[in-house]
């Protein structure tokens, strides 16, 4: 892939006259929007031009489309812009066909795109793919994940914009757009992975955004897909969307079940029934030691496919993922150590340079071998680090938890799901499919197999799990998230009367499914009680002369700031107090104690004798805050006997302590540092400041939509730590990390060798880069300088948008001027 790169691309070679020309073409297809053979002429690329399929050529190595793409790009549904549902096995290649619908609204209908995403780090690989045809074709695209993402976005006059977002991001975008009446500037809306739909932690924050969408208008063209949805058409219901499948798998995948040792094929009858048929017995020649501490065979299992070729090891816990990376390393040939040692050297300096110096001492002895474990414990920049090593072959072994399945596009020869296990729950179909979907990806590898290892006793476990239909999207909103669905709709006045807010509410899936369940509440029942509820929580008026609600004021500000009408209540309730009591603002502690988010945060255990630790730590100035905020010696001598205070709440206690995590860091100490000083995950803590740069900027946004005098300094206050917190860097590395794959280590290295902000890199040769940044892949330097180039010219682009609406008002103000002045010039003298 890596020689679609070759030494004579240059970023900047899409010339003006590619651009012009593409532009007249572009102008010619539009001015004949009636026009029935609008996407089907033989001149062009579905719409598109030959110019855009060959940069699909260029940046995916993507030459000829397989038939079910052409298929469904062809479907009378996508002509005709009514919303459309596909669903292929994994690896199908359901992203390309995604992208070219986005590139033609973009190009054609003029309109801007949104592409939602299920995590993070899946975004922000989309926003660095994107960037060369963003530069090329001339759009924007826009990260909206963790603290970035304007709302309302920026409004640009010349260009669209695709804003590749994150599902919370998405929806608060949306919101943003709403309210500023502003929803018309979206053509097309995208969900990958849209089975996430049924999960508990972001499924209904996409139900209710989507829904909401199809309530107010029908003129955004819904795209979603999945590999994974057991009752499509109901889901096609909700969305009301053809619906499209297949069963294309560009690369051949066996499946294989290991029991003991023995391996059975996984295969089909005629009537499509799995059966397993033995295939062959296990022998790897263990030593004594060997076969005691891996009695699995999972090194033997690994040991057949790695060097040449790679593996994924499914792990059931994340402890696992690490004890298993050094098992495989014992069974390995020792001379694996030799083979790509200076890649090997250079990824272990780019960790180390992500972890201010340390390395974790686990992959420091199992990288050597090309062998890593993966979790969630890692900070997504070590995790980043690796993808991209096992993409490059650096690596070729990954031990792993089930997260590592969603989406990623790594190549793995063979696949090993290690247990049949997810924790302590028995594997679902959905999910042993995106595992075992990971094994054999297009253009990546040639074959794939994957090796689902059980025990004895789970055999007809298994032979249920392979026979059994694909799990069903189930709806999960809660009586919660309907007061929140009502807060917004009110607020938003997209349904400000009981008769509309059911109407609303039956768009929702679950309504759809709520239809077939015995004694489930009407929806009549169900605004009434959200209604109730937000009434006792004095968030909604009701007007007695139409029956219409209102948000109050303060409800109001919540919802433009994203946040639950109880979450705004106890927000503002800290705010005043800390004013009433007065606030500190000797060092950042105080604020930060402000902007911690109280809210699903449970995951952050700090165990006793750190706790005691820790506080026995604070300076007098810390101490003093901490008693502003209720917190006294007592607490502590309390809690030091059983683990409980009682003289304050809970929530304080456990706020004050999660805010000194964020304090510890603000404070330059590295995440290792505190991760050893609070015990707790380097994933989980970086994940926690991700969480707590987004609070920080509802906090931000509520204090603004409140407008009150005694909160007006807390906008500003919060404005110039957000970018920080969202980072955790120092000022000088801000700039470097808006770039999408840069995250401290490489920021640190960039500024080393002389690039100080976005125009460096945007200046700077992918090639050289290459040279001066370690472990870094040449498809990502040229996505990284496309990226910064993009940036650069919204930043320009935008100023000069600014300067051109400032002279047309100045030149508008002239005329009223010369006018007015004409005009008593000419007056009578008398008057
Ligand atoms: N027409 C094509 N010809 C060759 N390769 C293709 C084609 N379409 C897609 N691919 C490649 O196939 C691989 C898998 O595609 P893609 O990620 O779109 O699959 P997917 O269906 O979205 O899979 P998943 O459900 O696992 O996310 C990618 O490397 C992609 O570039």
């Amino acid at each position: 892939m890596d020689d679609l790169f070759n030494d004579t691309w240059d970023l900047s070679m899409s010339t003006i006259i590619d651009i012009v020309n593409e532009n007249q073409i572009n102008k010619s297809v539009r001015s004949l929007p009636n026009d029935p053979n609008l996407f089907s002429t033989d001149l062009t690329f579905f719409g598109l031009t030959n110019y855009v399929k060959n940069l699909i050529l260029k940046y995916k190595g993507i030459e000829t489309l397989y038939d079910w793409q052409i298929d469904c790009l062809n479907l009378q549904a996508i002509n005709q812009k009514r919303n459309l549902l596909y669903s292929l096995p994994t690896s199908g290649g359901k992203t390309l066909v995604a992208e070219i619908l986005m590139l033609r609204e973009l190009l054609i209908h003029k309109k801007n795109v949104i592409f939602v995403l299920p995590y993070v780090a899946l975004a922000q690989e989309k926003v660095r793919s994107l960037a060369p045809f963003g530069l090329d074709l001339e759009f924007y695209v826009e990260e909206y994940v963790g603290g970035k993402g304007k709302y309302p976005p920026l409004k640009h006059i010349k260009k669209r914009s695709i804003y590749v977002c994150t599902t919370e991001k998405a929806a608060g975008l949306i919101e943003s757009l709403l309210e500023s009446k502003r929803l018309d500037e979206i053509g097309m809306l995208v969900v990958d992975e849209i089975h996430l739909i049924g999960e508990s932690s972001r499924g209904p924050t996409l139900e209710m955004m989507l829904s909401k969408l199809m309530f107010v208008t029908k003129s955004i063209h819904i795209i979603a897909m999945s590999a994974t949805v057991g009752n499509l058409h109901e889901i096609g219901d909700f969305l009301n969307a053809e619906v499209y499948t297949h069963n294309f798998r560009p690369v051949e995948l066996a499946e294989y079940v290991k029991c003991e040792d023995t391996v059975y094929k996984i295969s089909r009858a005629i009537d499509g029934n799995c059966y397993l048929e033995f295939n062959r017995k296990l022998n790897f020649n263990y030593s004594e030691d060997l076969q005691k501490n891996d009695p699995g065979l999972l090194g033997g299992l690994v040991r057949e496919v790695i060097p040449e070729d790679s593996c994924l090891v499914f792990c059931p816990t994340r402890k696992q993922c690490s004890h298993f990376a050094m098992l495989i390393c014992q069974a390995v040939n020792k001379n694996f150590k030799e083979i790509r040692k200076t890649e090997k050297l250079a990824l272990l300096r780019a960790l180390s340079e992500e972890g201010y110096g340390i390395v974790c001492t686990i992959l420091k002895k199992t990288i050597p071998y090309g062998i890593a474990y993966h979790h969630s414990g890692l900070t997504n920049a070590e995790r980043k680090l690796l993808e991209e090593a096992f993409l490059a072959g650096t690596i070729s072994c990954i031990c792993c938890t089930s997260t590592l399945a969603a989406g990623i596009n790594l190549p793995a020869k063979r696949v090993i799901i290690f247990s049949p296990y997810v924790g302590k729950d028995f594997l679902k179909l959905s999910t042993y499919k995106q595992m075992s979907g990971r094994a054999g990806r297009k253009g990546l590898t040639t074959a794939g197999e994957s090796y689902l290892v059980c025990q004895e006793i789970d055999m007809p476990k298994i032979l249920g799990l392979l026979r059994s239909t694909m799990d069903r999207c189930e709806s999960k909103m809660t009586a919660d998230n309907f007061i929140r669905l009502t807060t917004s709709a009110i607020g938003l006045k997209v349904a400000i009367k009981k008769q509309d807010l059911m109407k609303l509410y039956n768009v929702t899936l679950y309504q759809i499914q709520n239809y077939e369940k015995e004694n489930s509440l009407t929806v009549e029942q169900i605004v009434e009680q959200s209604l109730q509820k937000l009434k006792s929580l004095n968030a909604i008026k009701e007007s007695l002369e139409n029956g219409e609600y209102s948000l109050t004021h303060l409800a109001s500000a919540a919802m433009t700031a994203n946040l639950d009408v109880t979450d705004a209540q106890i927000v503002y309730e800290n705010l005043m107090e800390a004013i009433g009591n007065g606030l500190i603002l000797s060092n950042y502690l105080h604020l930060f104690y402000l902007i911690t988010p109280f809210s699903a945060i449970e995951e952050i255990k700090i165990d006793r004798q750190n706790v005691i630790s820790v506080y026995s730590e604070l300076s007098s100035v810390e101490g003093k805050i901490a008693e502003r905020i209720g917190i006294t010696e007592v607490c502590l001598i309390q809690y030091s006997k059983n683990g409980k205070v009682s003289c304050i709440s809970e929530t304080i206690w456990e706020r004050f302590l999660r805010s000194l995590i964020i304090f510890n860091l603000w404070n330059k100490k590295s995440i290792w540092e505190v991760s050893k000083k609070f015990d707790v995950s380097r994933g989980i803590i970086h994940n926690f400041l991700m969480r707590t740069a987004a609070f920080a900027s509802s906090v931000q946004r509520f204090t603004e939509a409140l407008k009150m005098e005694e909160l007006e300094y807390f906008p500003c206050l919060l404005q110039k730590i957000i970018p920080r917190l969202s980072y955790c860097c120092t000022t000088e590395l801000l700039q470097l990390m808006q770039l999408p794959a840069v995250k401290i280590g490489r920021a640190k290295q960039l500024l080393k060798a002389g690039y100080k902000n976005l125009q460096d890199v945007m200046n700077a040769d992918p090639l050289t880069l290459v040279r001066s940044i370690d472990h870094l892949p040449r498809r990502v330097a040229y996505e990284i300088v496309a990226a910064a180039k993009l940036l650069m010219l919204e930043k320009a682009e935008t100023l000069q948008e600014e300067a051109d609406n400032i002279k047309t008002e100045l030149n508008d103000n002239k005329n009223i001027a010369e006018f007015s002045f004409n005009e008593i010039e000419n007056l009578p003298s008398s008057q």
